[in-house]
């Protein structure tokens, strides 16, 4: 592949702003794309998939590159990718000899694998030897999944529809609402996706809304609904009749979950922002569901951001592991007996997942709960996202 000097400063400029600044990767690669409108969709594609490959293999790049120039590390991650780098005069002092010779010396998985070393160790003794095959599995491109809007149209007829413009999407088994796309695009300018068709969700996180059993009518609330990707899930299944509470912390994200919702036919959903226990006190036993997909260190989702690993800390994940713990513990108030409530964390850490539910469990309020199953997923067994979700029962 040919290398052009405007789409390679493209992705120099986007590493520096995501390694000097500490800016999110995704938000970067948006940037860098809207600011250069005449960038066809294969110069979109090279630039996106580029940034991300280079912040993945970013400690492995650095280790083999010989300087920590831009130029060098983006030459260092061409030739890794085994590819020919052009004679220009940024790239003096890189051959793919001097590469493949240090890239042999490496022994080290933390390197190897390019996730700092306390995350090794982190994960080598929370998941044992599932973790040589899960951290490789998340160093991966992850495919792009869809979930059908059951309220507009059908996994069929989407399928169809889609393939009439050349999109081509299978459907996996196991997954009732998802098609994956055959080849990476920018599925978000399709017409189909304006119409609120579809919305972009991994598939494994369209098993959480599911585990909840809703039906039409039911009171239901989703007290970490973000954006609200699993509110509008909730909402479809609910064949839009019944009510949502979609809750976050943070108001802004609730405002793009209502845009969201319009554009999804959806009309029962009810933003509402929580300022503080008062808002939980209130809600005292009054959802038949509630949905608690907390904040967790999306290490199940590395393949997607994979930044995440040079941005958490132990510290981060022991704080976040706090929050999860007071989460279940005043928000679980919320549900009515005889009520379903669904723990969920786009994580694989037992320590964020099974270990939470157990703490929980043995707790004064958790004795009012039973665990009816849980599901660990591992991307390594599902192809897909890590995820764990836990379904609680609130005795009678
Ligand atoms: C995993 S994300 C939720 C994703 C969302 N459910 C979706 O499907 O798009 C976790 C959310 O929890 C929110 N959050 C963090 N601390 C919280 C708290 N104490 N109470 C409620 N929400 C909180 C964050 O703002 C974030 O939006």
């Amino acid at each position: 592949m040919k290398l052009h000097t405007s789409t390679v400063h493209g992705v120099i400029t986007a590493i520096e702003d995501i390694f000097k600044n500490n800016r999110y990767a995704d938000k970067v690669i948006e940037k860098t794309l809207r600011s250069n409108p005449k960038w066809g969709a294969r110069d979109r594609g090279f630039i996106a998939e580029s940034v991300y490959d280079m912040v993945r293999w970013w400690k492995l790049i650095n280790k083999i590159s010989p300087s920590d120039n831009t130029f060098h590390l983006f030459g260092t991650y061409w030739l890794l990718q085994g590819n020919e780098l052009p004679d220009w005069k940024e790239f003096k002092g890189i051959d793919s000899k001097m590469v493949e010779h240090r890239f042999n010396k490496i022994q080290d998985r933390a390197t190897l694998q390019s996730i700092p070393e306390w995350l090794d160790e982190m994960g080598e003794s929370l998941l044992g030897e599932m973790w040589d095959s899960e951290i490789e599995t998340l160093n991966t491109q992850a495919d792009v999944v869809l979930r059908v809007n059951t309220l507009k149209t059908s996994r069929e007829d989407l399928m169809n529809r889609l393939a009439e413009e050349g999109v081509e999407t299978y459907a996996p088994k196991g997954y009732k609402d998802a098609l994956v796309l055959g080849k990476r695009q920018n599925i978000f300018k399709n017409p189909a996706f304006k119409a609120g068709m579809f919305e972009v969700q991994d598939a494994s996180s369209q098993l959480v809304a599911q585990a909840l059993d809703v039906v039409p009518g039911m009171r239901v609330i989703d007290a970490c609904a973000g954006a609200g990707g699993k509110s509008l899930h909730l909402a479809a299944l609910m064949e839009n009749k019944g009510r949502i509470l979609s809750m976050d912390i943070e108001g802004w994200k609730l405002q793009n979950a209502k845009l969201r919702a319009r554009r999804a036919g959806v009309s029962i959903i009810e933003p509402r922002v929580i300022e503080g226990n008062k808002t939980i006190k209130r809600l005292k036993e009054s959802a038949d569901r509630l949905l608690l997909d907390v904040p967790c260190t999306g290490l199940g989702v590395l393949r997607r951001n994979p930044d995440t690993k040079w941005k958490i800390s132990p510290e981060s994940v022991a704080k976040v592991q706090e929050i999860q713990q007071e989460i279940i513990q005043n928000y679980s108030a919320m549900l009515k007996p005889g009520g379903i409530m669904v723990y969920a964390t786009c994580s694989i850490l037992p320590s964020e997942n099974q270990d939470q539910i157990a703490k929980f469990l043995a707790s004064e309020k958790g004795k009012a709960f039973e665990l009816l199953e849980d599901q660990k997923v591992l991307a390594q067994e599902s192809g897909f996202d890590g995820f764990y979700i836990a379904k609680l029962k609130k005795k009678e």
